[in-house]
């Protein structure tokens, strides 16, 4: 008997999906699974909500949302048995993406039934966890503006891009030094990514992996307004690499350091976050999260 408990963030993505219990016992016959359904009424409740499943028992718990709902679900999942599933139903849905489990309930479902899991790589950040990407600088103050809007669609994203490019000029005076050596006035992007996309097919780094033991690190020096507006759209074709000032590699941590500005507000799996801290350790942790995927993705191992 598995014991599977679905935590559903009832507003990802377009606040539409057809997720009850009823609807999932007509895939998952009671012979073979006993299933729990929880819905987040607020913005980390589904952190409580799988810290309370691990204590009723559950064996596989499903985050059923985007990369924000999966980062409070597998967050409290690294490191132990416990299975990850996941039901792609946000809007960008990145890791899913990545993982190629596809944003068709039916299919995702099918996923879970058929058992097979594998390990994948997790990404730290000082006290929390990322298993898409982090950063500071451009791409998360688009996030930032991003989460203000009501409408969480692609449009939503461009109109975000829009906003954080006219409030470019108006940055605060800020000096950072990367692993204690490297200082940077203003730097335009560090991005740091444990997968190889960011949603909607869009990516920084096409070549990360979720099983090679490396993040994959993107720096972008401060530029000027042209150079954003090429960058921007380079990126929307995965050709960024094309500008010289983009520095590109690996690395299994990387620290980071605020010299002169306020304190560091990174994105963390899409959600902007005060750390309220001057240092940001960010580092890797091999194969900490079991997850169910497709049969052909990387190393099953059940
Ligand atoms: N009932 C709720 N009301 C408001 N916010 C919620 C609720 N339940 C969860 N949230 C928050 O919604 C945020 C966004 O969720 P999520 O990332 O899953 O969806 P998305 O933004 O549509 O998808 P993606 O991140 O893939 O683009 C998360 O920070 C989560 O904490």
């Amino acid at each position: 008997m598995e014991f599977i408990h679905f935590i559903v963030n009832p507003v990802a993505g377009y606040g539409k999906n057809p997720i009850t219990e009823p609807f999932l016992k007509a895939y998952f016959e009671e012979e073979n699974y006993t299933i729990q359904v929880k819905y987040s009424t607020f913005k980390k409740q589904a952190i409580l909500l799988t810290k309370e499943s691990i204590l009723e028992g559950a064996t596989i718990i499903v985050a059923c949302g985007g990369d924000g709902t999966i980062n409070e679900v597998a967050s409290c999942l690294v490191r132990t048995p416990i299975i990850l599933g996941i039901i792609p139903i946000g809007s960008g849905n990145g890791l899913a993406s990545n993982l190629q489990i596809p944003s068709n309930v039916e299919k995702a479902i099918a996923i879970i039934k058929n058992k097979k899991n594998t390990q994948i790589d997790v990404g730290s950040i000082n006290d929390r966890y990322f298993f898409s990407n982090t950063g500071i600088g451009f791409a998360a103050s688009v996030i930032k503006n991003y989460e203000q809007k009501r409408t969480h669609t692609l449009w939503g994203y461009i109109t975000a891009t829009f906003k954080s490019f006219k409030e470019f000029g108006d940055a605060v005076d800020s000096e950072v030094s990367i692993d204690k050596s490297q200082i940077m006035d203003n730097p335009f992007m560090i991005f740091i990514s444990n997968s190889n996309e960011l949603g909607y097919k869009v990516s920084l780094t096409p070549k990360a992996s979720l099983q090679d033991g490396y993040l994959d690190v993107v720096i972008v020096p401060k530029i000027g307004r042209l150079k954003i507006i090429f960058l921007i759209l380079l990126m929307l074709f995965n050709k960024q690499h094309i500008l010289k000032e983009v520095k590109t590699f690996q690395t299994k941590k990387i620290q980071l350091y605020k010299n002169k500005g306020v304190d560091f507000e990174p994105q963390i799996d899409g959600d902007v976050q005060l750390m309220g801290e001057r240092t940001l350790n960010i580092a890797l942790e091999e194969g900490a999260l079991n997850v169910f995927v497709t049969q052909p993705f990387g190393i099953v191992m059940g």
